[in-house]
């Protein structure tokens, strides 16, 4: 099982500190918090693509190597992500027999091969690129809102095509979200950011049936009353 302590992530710019944390992903942990609280940066950091004006100290300790081919990263945008001229099996570096076993894991026909993205809906092209990063012998899956620009009926199933893939690889996920509803049934932990800061983290039951701090509650209703408007 692989195992990721970041025991230290710190990111400043001169002597403004954007990000101070430190937390553990066991299998699947969500990464909460509003915009500007330093999601990004954090995920930028563990990809090592921070801007070189920010200063970085990380202390990770992780039973595996962490570079390019061991991490994936499924965007926001889907749409923007993979180039529009290309047909999509020319975006995949694998064997076709590779391509197809890997359409296959994320539920799509192999006929999407020979299509351009502009041919496929915004659920299939990201199951493609969920696909894509799973063609690299990933063991640590970062997700950056990837359900932001889906509808309802997408974002739904690309949370359970998520989840079985968790369950099926044994791979980890950290998925930064500003959207806990979203991730309830999905992460195990979660850890909530508030200015760079964790307010507060642990078990995502425990911390949806008893928030302790006024941000985290503050979240959740929100997160929740936005649900219930919208049906
Ligand atoms: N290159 C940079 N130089 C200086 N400050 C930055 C830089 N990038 C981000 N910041 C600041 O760091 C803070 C955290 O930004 P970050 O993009 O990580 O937020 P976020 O939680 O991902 O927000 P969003 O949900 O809107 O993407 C913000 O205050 C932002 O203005």
């Amino acid at each position: 099982m692989y195992k990721l302590d970041i025991k230290k992530l710190k990111i400043s710019n001169n002597d403004n500190i954007l990000v101070d944390i430190s937390f553990n992903i066991n299998s699947s942990t969500a990464l909460i918090g509003e915009s500007g609280s330093g999601k990004s940066l954090t995920l930028k950091s563990l990809l090592n693509l921070l801007p070189d004006s920010l200063n970085l100290k990380k202390d990770i300790n992780s039973n595996f190597t962490l570079n390019s081919e061991t991490i994936g990263l499924i965007p926001q945008n889907p749409f923007t992500s993979l180039s529009p001229m290309t047909k999509i099996s020319k975006q995949f570096f694998c064997s076709k027999k590779k391509q197809q076993d890997l359409l296959k894991l994320v539920d799509l026909n192999d006929e999407v091969l020979n299509k351009f993205p502009s041919q496929l809906s915004g659920g299939q092209i990201q199951r493609v690129i969920i696909a894509i990063a799973l063609s690299k012998d990933i063991k640590l899956l970062l997700l950056d809102e990837p359900t932001t620009a889906l509808d309802v009926k997408n974002k739904e199933n690309i949370i359970k095509l998520v989840d079985q893939l968790v369950k099926r690889l044994n791979i980890l996920i950290l998925f930064v979200t500003h959207d806990i509803e979203s991730i309830k049934d999905l992460c195990e932990n979660i850890v909530i950011i508030n200015k760079g800061r964790i307010v507060e983290k642990g078990s995502t039951k425990e911390i949806l049936n008893k928030p302790n701090n006024d941000y985290t509650k503050k979240l959740i209703d929100s997160n929740f009353k936005n649900k219930d408007f919208r049906k």
